[in-house]
């Protein structure tokens, strides 16, 4: 590879996350530091032993995977830990990897102890995967010089770093990739109590008058997920600068959040839409996730990985073997009876080991 052609691929793996303003406002609201990092218990327990393991015996820790929902701190965890081990950390992302000299680009510019970050990590080119093995394990790659016969592989030394993967989707990662990293957190939907710590925090730092009772009314309709408190928090500002006094209380929130077609349990417009069509249009289900996101105007990948792990774990709907199926709950919040002996209908998700917990079947 030529001096330019590893300066194109560099750019095209860096030039992964666009500044507009709401990442800005994210970012300054992202914990900087292990200890302010809100929830997560085990994680955070983990984690913290993994990095003061490493830190003690002066070595780059093993690679880290993260896993989760989107919105729940999987960017903010791998950014801590570059802060807590006091390393530069270079950021990529999965599609940005699309050839694997876009990853030998990122490799061999690393320096010893620093952070490999890429997000979307199932998103990324099987090539590049493959080399990303090797270096994982031997902090080596082959760069493929020239094509057809003439082409020769030249091994190449990548200086000791750690590898932190964050993904959506954990069952899309191949075998070999997972069993690479030495450690994988599972994010887990937050407690309301968490997120009510996450919303006042953020209220601090924006500045907003915010009342115990409406700090909590937002916590409860978060949807588990801090980056959803967050933007919640700032809809409901406006409302109570416009419409209100400034102060953010819980009577302000219920009426803001109404605009915004927030329900009581957090379920927004999607969520609703989804389940709608689970009820009305497929009598409660089993329906393919493809036949359900077609019927509400979604592609597959978004109805799977934002909206069905919370319906999951909200008791609203359970993944069978043979497709989605809405739980009484589900009928029940729509305003309806369920029926009293669909023997599909009445499943409860928490008898369904497949319904319950699996959030990425
Ligand atoms: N534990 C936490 N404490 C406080 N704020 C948090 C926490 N976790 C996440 N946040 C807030 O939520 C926002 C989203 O978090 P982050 O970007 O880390 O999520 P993510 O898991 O990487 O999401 P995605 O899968 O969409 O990339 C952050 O900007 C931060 O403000
Ligand atoms: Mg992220």
């Amino acid at each position: 590879m030529s001096e330019h052609d590893l300066e194109a691929s560099l750019e095209r793996a860096l030039a992964s996350t666009p500044a507009d303003g709401e990442s800005d406002l994210e970012n300054r609201l992202r914990p900087a530091r292990l200890a302010e990092f809100i929830g997560q218990p085990r994680v955070r327990e983990q984690l913290d032993l993994v990095l003061r393991g490493a830190l003690g015996r002066g070595s780059p820790p093993d690679h880290v995977l993260l896993s989760g929902p989107p919105g729940l701190g999987k960017t903010s965890l791998a950014m801590i830990i570059g802060a807590e081990l006091g390393s530069p950390v270079r950021i990529t992302s999965g599609p940005a990897l699309e050839r694997a000299g876009d990853l030998a680009a990122m490799l061999s510019n690393l320096v010893e102890g620093d952070v490999l970050f890429i997000d979307e990590i199932h998103r990324m080119a099987r090539p590049a995967e493959e080399m990303l093995y090797l270096a994982m394990e031997d902090f080596r790659v082959d760069v493929v010089v020239g094509k057809g016969p003439g082409a020769t592989s030249i091994p190449l030394d990548v200086a000791p770093f750690t590898l932190v993967g964050a993904t959506t989707r954990a069952g899309a990662l191949t075998g070999p990739l997972r069993d690479r990293f030495g450690f994988t957190g599972h994010m887990e939907f937050y407690e309301p109590e968490d997120l009510e710590l996450v919303v006042r925090r953020s209220a601090q730092i924006l500045e907003v008058d915010l009342r115990p009772d409406g700090g909590r009314e937002i916590a409860h309709r978060s949807r588990g997920t801090p980056r959803i408190a967050n933007r919640l928090l700032r809809r409901v500002r406006d409302y109570a600068e416009v419409r209100a006094d400034g102060a953010v209380t819980r009577d302000v929130a219920r009426a803001a959040l109404a605009v915004y077609d927030v329900d009581e349990l957090g379920l927004d417009r999607l969520d609703r839409a989804v389940l709608s069509a689970l009820v009305r249009s497929f009598h409660g289900g089993p329906v393919g996730v493809s036949t359900l996101a077609v019927a509400v105007g979604e592609e597959p990948g978004t109805v799977e990985e934002v909206c069905e792990p919370y319906l999951v774990r909200a008791g609203m709907l359970a993944r069978t073997p043979r497709g989605r199926v809405a739980t009484p709950a589900a009928w029940r919040h729509l305003g309806q009876e369920p029926p009293a002996t669909g023997a599909d209908s009445t499943d409860d998700p928490a008898d369904d080991p497949r319904g319950q917990g699996t959030l990425f079947g």
